[in-house]
């Protein structure tokens, strides 16, 4: 059976194994639930995307880094609340081992960090591109694996790190040809919720959790948001509080409710400051409800969304300094985002942006009887050797060869034939303007 592509058809129901007559069943040709195939023309998208990625990570300097999909599940422990340890995709392996396909790459990144201790120079600017996977209860019917590019800065100052990383989720846009009108970044820094938490003496050890509830404005509802903060022991006049200061859009407003010496507005203003040097200030914005989910940011967070508001974030991330010492390793300030495969190509396809990704061949060679397939095999062997891609085509007729030119978009067709060959030549045809002649075997390029 012919599977649609799994690509489009994200989360099919998987279809039920066919019955052929001799009693064997066909396996399900859909990929598991929540998982994509990449058939021919969806790989070639990926593939110019992630050459997008590459490109931006090596103007900015970063190297690459890679790491296994499959990872300790003690480096994803954590006690917030956070959606994407509760939706591990853990597991016992054969050797008893508590393992999980990694949910995101940043503690992968943590943990290499702290292997290389004293060998590595600081700042380190590592990127990669890797697959992250959830166990998401599928009523949801949403995903279970996505690609996520992730640049991360170790050893950078605040807001220096920032301000590199913006940069470059800001060259990937202008790179598929988004504008800041298409999209904008919402910045701030979690810092502003530590002086509210301050100003209601909220005890530290409730930072983390408030901002894994408070993320989820816009997702809950505010009396929600207002519920979940009360269960975990916060007055109603500090939630008021929180939820008042976080609906600020205005840097100097925040100055005014916060003070100028508290160390977010300074943060921020620096920020903004170099963007104007960057010469990217009219993409960012300053929007004090951003906190993102994940319970290790300690400062400035940062999200990209389409400002018609029709799509989830396209990517996002923040400084977390003290990641590596819940892996009980000595801190190093480090910042970074992840950016998947999705959301992106939701908003090309709004966009009208998505490129012309069709298949390119530069040659077809097509012996014209049987008897010349070894002199076509030479044929094809001398180009590919000079690096032109090559379809050597046989047993076929001439009529569909020329189809299947056109739809490979061929440049040329080389046909060898009986005659030709006897005078050691080849007959050269140029698909796009069919002109047509005869070229020494030997002298082909
Ligand atoms: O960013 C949340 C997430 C993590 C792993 C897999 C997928 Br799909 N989504």
């Amino acid at each position: 059976a012919s599977a649609p592509s799994s690509s489009t058809v994200e989360n099919g129901e998987p279809s039920s194994p066919v019955e052929p007559s001799d009693g064997a069943s066909v396996v399900d040709v859909n990929p598991p639930r929540g998982t994509r195939d990449f058939p021919p023309e969806d790989m070639r998208l990926r593939t110019w995307l992630f050459d997008q990625f590459r490109e931006v990570s090596r103007v900015m300097a970063f190297e690459e880094v890679d790491f296994p999909v499959l990872e300790s599940e003690a480096l994803f422990i954590r006690k917030a609340g956070e959606e994407i340890t509760q939706q591990l995709y853990n597991f016992e392996d054969k050797g008893g081992r508590r393992v999980v396909l990694r949910p995101e790459i940043t503690p992968s990144l943590a943990r290499l960090v702290i292997k290389q201790g004293k060998s590595v120079s600081l700042p380190l600017k590592w990127f990669t591109i890797g697959q992250c996977w959830r166990y998401e209860r599928m009523t949801r019917g949403r995903r279970r694996e996505h690609y996520q590019w992730n640049m991360d800065i170790f050893g950078m100052p605040k807001v220096r790190a920032e301000s590199e990383l913006l940069q470059a989720i800001i060259l990937l846009f202008e790179r598929l040809g988004i504008t800041s009108s298409d999209v904008g970044i919402r910045v701030s820094s979690r810092k502003v919720l530590q002086a509210v938490l301050n100003m209601y003496s909220i005890p530290e050890h409730l930072f983390t959790e408030v901002c894994v509830i408070v993320d989820k404005l816009g997702k809950l509802t505010r009396e929600e948001i207002e519920k979940k903060l009360v269960t975990i022991g916060l007055s109603s006049e500090a939630v008021l509080g929180i939820i008042e200061v976080l609906s600020l859009k205005s840097l100097p407003k925040l100055e005014e409710v916060l003070g100028s010496d508290v160390e977010a507005v300074a943060d921020l203003k620096k920020l903004f400051s170099f963007a104007e040097q960057y010469g990217y200030a009219d993409w960012i914005c300053f929007d004090a409800s951003v906190v993102r989910g994940l319970a290790y940011y300690t400062g400035i967070v940062f999200e990209a969304f389409d400002r018609d508001g029709k799509l989830r974030a396209i990517c996002g991330g923040g400084r977390y300094d003290r990641l590596l010492s819940t892996f009980g390793s000595e801190d190093i300030p480090a910042c970074g985002f992840g950016f998947g495969d999705a959301v992106i190509v939701e908003l090309l396809k709004e966009k009208g942006l998505l490129p012309d990704l069709s298949r390119q061949i530069d040659d077809i060679v097509f012996p014209l009887d049987e008897e010349l397939e070894g002199p076509a095999c030479s044929v094809a062997s001398s180009l590919r050797r000079q690096g032109r891609s090559v379809d050597l085509v046989e047993d076929k007729r001439l009529k569909w060869v020329f189809k299947h030119a056109e739809r490979i978009n061929a440049g040329r067709l080389i046909l060898v034939g009986k005659s030709e060959w006897e005078r050691g030549m080849v007959r050269v045809k140029i698909l796009s303007t069919r002109e047509e002649f005869e070229v020494k075997a030997g002298e082909l390029q």
